[in-house]
C-alpha cells in the first residue's frame, strides 16, 4: 500500500497532524497506522471527566480522524521497521507501506515495575487501560495508586470521589512537593486527606505480586501495602526505537529541527517522543495535550509544504477535586519561586524564576485567565522581582 503521507502512531498527535496535512493538501492520501485497538481518541478525558459522567464510553472519547481528515486509519498496526532507502514501512505481520512524507508520532511507553500483568495492575496511559480501571472498580473496594505526578493525583483524585478507598503512594514528602511551592503543596496535600485518601508520602514502590485476589506491593521504606488493584502513575519513557533502528537521531527522544524536521527531509517526528528546540524554552520534550495537538498540526502542515518554524510555547491544566491549574513553561522546585495569591491555596499566580530572575514558568491556580500574559512574560526573558510580577496575571 501507498500514501502520499504516513503517520506512525494512532494518538492525538496523529489526528491533528492530518487535520494540519488537510490545511494544506486536500487530495494527497493520508495513512495512520496505530498499534492500539482504538481509532485516534481524546486523552484528558480518560483521567478526568469520564469519572464523573455516569454514562461513559466510546462514543465520547474518538476525535473522527478518518472522516473529518479524510485519513485511512489501520488500527491495531504494528510498524516493526522502516526503510529510509526505499520509503517504506513493514508491520510486525509483514505488511509494507510505502509513503512520500512519513511522521513518527509513536509517543511513550509507562513507566513498569516488576510484577506480572494482571487485571488488577493498571499502568494508565490508553483508553483501554481506562477500561480496564473501571472493571477493576466494580469489584475492588481498596486501590493503590502508585505515583503522585499528573496520573496518581488525577487518578487518585477521580477514583475517591467515586467512593473507593484509595491509598497513595508519592515519593515526595508532600503531594505536589516536587513543583509546587510548599504553602501550595501543602494545600495540594490535604485536599487527598480531605477526601479519605490514605497518602504513603517519601516512599517508591519496588516491587510487587498478586496473590489471593489481591496486590501486594513492597516499598523502598521497608513497608509493604496490600490492596485489590493498582494503578501506576510512574512516569514515561518515550518510544524512539523504531527511530533508532533506522538510524536517525535520538537524544531523550527523536530530535528535529524548528519545522519538526528530523536530518531526514521526509521524515517528521511530533508529541511527546519529539526532542525539539522551543523557541522560548529551549531544547526539550514535552509530554503534555497542548503539544501533542499543536505540534502535530504543525508537523502535519510542514509535511504539506508550509515550512513554518513551530514556535508555540505548549502549556497545560489538570483537575484535582474542585481545583484546577493551568501551567506554562518549567515548574521545578529547583527554581526560586514568587507567589501572588489572591488567597493562598485558593487563586492566585506562582512564577518561577531563575538564577538571573528570569521567569521559566508560570503555576495559574484556579485561574483561568492571564495565559496569554504569562506566554508573553516568558518569551522576553527579562528579569523580574516581586513588586514587577505583583498583580500582573
Ligand atoms: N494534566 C496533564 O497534563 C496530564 C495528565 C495525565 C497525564 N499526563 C502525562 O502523562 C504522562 C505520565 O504521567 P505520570 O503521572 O505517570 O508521570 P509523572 O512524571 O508526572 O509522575 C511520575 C511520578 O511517579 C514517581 N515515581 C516513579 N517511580 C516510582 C515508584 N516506583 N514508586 C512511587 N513513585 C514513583 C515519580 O517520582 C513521579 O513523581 C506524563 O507525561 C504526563 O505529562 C499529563
Amino acid at each position: 500500500m501507498q500514501y502520499d503521507y504516513l503517520i506512525i502512531g494512532g494518538g492525538m498527535v496523529a489526528d491533528s497532524a492530518a487535520r494540519g496535512i488537510r490545511e494544506h493538501d486536500t487530495t494527497g492520501s493520508i495513512g495512520i497506522l496505530g498499534a492500539d485497538s482504538d481509532e485516534p481518541y481524546t486523552r484528558p478525558a480518560l483521567s478526568k471527566k469520564l469519572w464523573t459522567d455516569s454514562d461513559f464510553g466510546r462514543d465520547q472519547v474518538p476525535l473522527g480522524t478518518a472522516s473529518e481528515a479524510d485519513a485511512h486509519v489501520h488500527t491495531g498496526t504494528r510498524v516493526a521497521s522502516i526503510d529510509r532507502s526505499n520509503s517504506s514501512v513493514t508491520t510486525d505481520t509483514g505488511e509494507r507501506y510505502e509513503y512520500g512524507t512519513l511522521l513518527l508520532a509513536t509517543g511513550a511507553e509507562p513507566t513498569r515495575i516488576e510484577l506480572a500483568p494482571s487485571p488488577r495492575v493498571v499502568y494508565f496511559r490508553t483508553f483501554a487501560d481506562y477500561r480496564a480501571l473501571r472493571e477493576l472498580t466494580k469489584t475492588a473496594d481498596h486501590i493503590a495508586v502508585v505515583g503522585g505526578g499528573y496520573i496518581g493525583t488525577e487518578i487518585a483524585s477521580a477514583l475517591s470521589l467515586q467512593g473507593v478507598k484509595v491509598t497513595l503512594v508519592t515519593s515526595d514528602a508532600v503531594v505536589g512537593g516536587h513543583m509546587f511551592p510548599p504553602s501550595l503543596a501543602a494545600v495540594f496535600d490535604k485536599g487527598f486527606a480531605d477526601h479519605g485518601v490514605t497518602v504513603r508520602r517519601g516512599t517508591k514502590v519496588t516491587s510487587g505480586a498478586e496473590a489471593s485476589a489481591r496486590v501486594q506491593l513492597q516499598l523502598d521504606d521497608g513497608s509493604a501495602l496490600e490492596a485489590d488493584g493498582v494503578v501506576f502513575g510512574l512516569g514515561v519513557r518515550p518510544s524512539t526505537e523504531l527511530a533508532d533502528a533506522a538510524g536517525l537521531a535520538v537524544d531523550d527522544g527523536i530530535v528535529v529541527d524548528q519545522f519538526l524536521r528530523t536530518e531526514d527531509d521526509h521524515v517528521y517526528a511530533a508529541g511527546d517522543v519529539a526532542n525539539y528546540p522551543d523557541a522560548v524554552l529551549g531544547r526539550r520534550r514535552v509530554e503534555h495535550v497542548d503539544n501533542a495537538t499543536e505540534m502535530g498540526k504543525a508537523a502535519g502542515r510542514n509535511m504539506a509544504g508550509a515550512a513554518e518554524p513551530y514556535s508555540y510555547t505548549p502549556y497545560f491544566y489538570s483537575d484535582i477535586y474542585d481545583d484546577g491549574y493551568q501551567a506554562i513553561g518549567t515548574m521545578s522546585t529547583s527554581l526560586s519561586t514568587v507567589e501572588d495569591w489572591k488567597s493562598v491555596g485558593k487563586e492566585g499566580v506562582v512564577y518561577y524564576l531563575d538564577d538571573e530572575a528570569v521567569v521559566r514558568g508560570v503555576l495559574m491556580w484556579n485561574v483561568w485567565e492571564g495565559l496569554d500574559e504569562a506566554r508573553t512574560l516568558l518569551a522576553e526573558k527579562k528579569p523580574q522581582t516581586e513588586q514587577s510580577l505583583r498583580g500582573l496575571i
